[in-house]
């Protein structure tokens, strides 16, 4: 069976957050390790999908994004630890049918129409989604009579997303769905991925665009070097990688703005300073008791590739 013929048929379920964390992983890898030969790619990994989330798997090239997915679809073994979907094994044929996915190394015919693909894809499923749902959530109406080899780029990866999707999976992965789109149609994918959530489907993505996974993810798993590094909501993480920065024209010296609670940073650009500090409201009481010349005052939020840089650089 091709590696994007996994497939399962769904109900709803809820997205609220309190609720998927009462609920029983979906799937999960418990202390796996995974070594091609010497190459060390996971270091006792853990992981879990709770049902009805989004999660992004983020980290930097070589990190074992790809090989934590190819364990959870049972494409390798690990060395050790266990890898469960469904409570089962992910190589079961049960299983199988309950998961869709689009990998990195998908690779289909260029002499077949989009609806000849999507037939021949559906017939691998015993309850396929209609057809007229996957064109109309991956957004293909239009171009469904044209061959696979006549589409452009991001119209063939939304034709790999609308496969993943043919046997009616419960569970979806994504690795890497973007790449190589311009924005415009990673907005229009990311709106579809939104659409399969909304459905109540469990959707685990990887990829290199911190944006999407901002934009997109209930929850953000930073991984680096096999080992999750770091786990929460978008707005955590960037909470907890160094706080929030503080920009303004102070008379206040490094020295002393390094010695107040929280500071994590100072940097001057030009007359600016900025301080990066985890109480970002406390730090600036601080500096307006001690510096009544204080002036252009900003307070920000790092964007999720401050966090994902500091994260990572270890
Ligand atoms: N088939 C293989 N044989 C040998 N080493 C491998 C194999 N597949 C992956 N690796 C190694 O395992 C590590 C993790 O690779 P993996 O592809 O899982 O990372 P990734 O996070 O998906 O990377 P990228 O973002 O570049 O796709 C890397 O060091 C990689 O070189």
């Amino acid at each position: 069976m091709p590696l994007t013929a996994i497939a399962y048929e769904t109900e709803a379920r809820p997205t609220n957050g309190t609720q998927i964390a009462s609920k029983q992983p979906i799937a999960s890898l418990t202390g796996v390790t995974k070594r091609y030969g010497n190459a060390l790619a996971l270091d006792r990994l853990n992981l879990s999908l709770h049902p009805g989330e989004i999660v992004a798997l983020l980290g930097p090239n070589g990190a074992g994004k790809s090989t934590a997915i190819k364990l959870l679809l049972g494409l390798i073994a690990p060395t050790s630890g266990a890898t469960r979907v469904f409570g089962s094994d992910p190589r079961e044929a049960a299983t199988r049918n309950r998961v869709g996915a689009m990998l990195q190394i998908s690779r289909i015919t260029e002499m077949l129409k989009v609806r000849e693909h999507l037939d021949l894809f559906r017939s691998y499923y015993p309850n396929p989604l209609p057809t007229a749902d996957i064109l109309r959530i991956a957004q293909l109406q239009g171009i469904e009579d044209r061959l696979f080899g006549q589409l452009s780029g991001g119209q063939r990866q939304r034709v790999l997303f609308a496969l993943a999707l043919c046997g009616n999976p419960d569970l979806i992965f994504l690795d890497e769905p973007t790449v190589g789109m311009d924005i415009e149609a990673r907005r229009g994918l990311w709106a579809e991925i939104r659409v399969l959530a909304a459905m109540g489907k469990t959707v685990l993505l990887t990829t290199h665009y911190l944006e999407e996974a901002d934009a997109l993810a209930d929850r953000i798993i930073v991984i680096n070097k096999g080992r999750v590094i770091c786990e929460g909501t978008p707005a955590e993480i960037k909470r907890n990688s160094g706080g929030r920065r503080i920009r303004c024209r102070t008379s206040l010296s490094s020295e002393l703005l390094r010695a107040l609670p929280t500071v994590t940073g100072v940097e001057h650009h030009g007359e600016a300073t900025i301080v990066t500090a985890v109480n970002a409201e406390e730090v600036v009481r601080e500096m307006l008791l001690r510096d009544e010349t204080l002036s252009g005052l900003e307070i920000a939020s790092p964007a999720l590739e401050d966090a994902f840089l500091a994260l990572t650089k270890a």
